[in-house]
């Protein structure tokens, strides 16, 4: 996340940080949300390799235990039929991961609320961008998790021929556009939308500019969730 501030530790409990195997030690490398106690929806570009994956819930700082951490192992994972690794603009950037042990829930560990099937936020419309990943273009990950404000650009707006033209879908939402963004390493997280003074899981964190993370007039595009709702139910029942 370029910009915004550090989190209030646990305050976006369904936030979780996917992790893999690397020479005996786990490193970060995307965001995703719980949605069921074994069930955490990320990125498919996320999954793209085949690793050893671990989910963290309870997280806050990624490099040191703080005691609210549960770590969980991934049994399967599910990629969107559609998604094509060569071609992000294309869409379907949308991945399930059952997890082999079940999370605890707790004041530090919820479940993400999400939208209802073909629910499209006006433009405007509050959320907030949350991750661990860089800070800036080219620079490092956060150590604790980070929050951003980025309403809604709406689809008329984000497909302007001087914003993101037609590399953004309908099955997108954008957020931002201005100074602040998500960045390499908030992959897969939530974009967290106030509904009826409660937030939902709005978007699924897909890509931004090649240029630069906070390029002006390139929004962070997410996966827009509500249009997957019934792939997601097929999947988890
Ligand atoms: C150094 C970073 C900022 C480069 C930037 N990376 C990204 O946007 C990556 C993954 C994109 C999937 C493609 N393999 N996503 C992120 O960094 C995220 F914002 F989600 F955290 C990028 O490649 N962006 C990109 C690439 C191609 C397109 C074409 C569809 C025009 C659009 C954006």
């Amino acid at each position: 996340v370029v910009g915004g501030q550090v989190a209030s530790p646990n305050s976006w409990p369904w936030q979780i940080s996917l992790q893999y195997l690397s020479g005996g030690s786990y490193y970060h490398t995307c965001g995703g949300s719980l949605i069921r106690a074994d069930w955490v929806m990320t990125a498919a570009h996320c999954v793209d390799t085949a690793r050893t994956w671990r989910v963290v819930v309870g997280d806050h700082d990624i490099y040191t235990n703080e005691g609210r951490e549960q770590y969980l192992g991934v049994s399967t994972v599910y990629v969107h039929p559609n998604w094509n690794s060569n071609n992000v603009a294309s869409g379907y950037d949308i991945a399930l991961l059952r997890l082999s042990t079940s999370a605890s829930l707790n004041s530090y560990v919820q479940l993400a609320t999400l939208p209802p099937s073909g629910q499209v936020l006006p433009h405007n419309n509050p959320c907030y961008i949350t991750g661990w990943g860089r800070t800036q273009t080219g620079g490092s990950l956060s150590a604790q998790l980070k929050e951003a404000y980025l309403p809604v650009v709406d689809y008329n707006t984000c497909t302007r021929s001087d914003w993101w033209g037609s590399t953004v879908k309908n099955t997108m939402v954008c957020g931002g556009g201005g100074s602040d963004s998500g960045c390499n390493g908030d992959s897969g997280g939530p974009l967290n939308c106030q509904v009826s003074g409660q937030y939902v899981v709005h978007g699924v964190t897909s890509f931004v500019s090649s240029l630069g993370c906070n390029t002006i007039q390139k929004p962070t595009v997410f996966t827009r969730v509500s249009a997957y709702i019934s792939w997601i139910n097929g999947i988890i029942g």
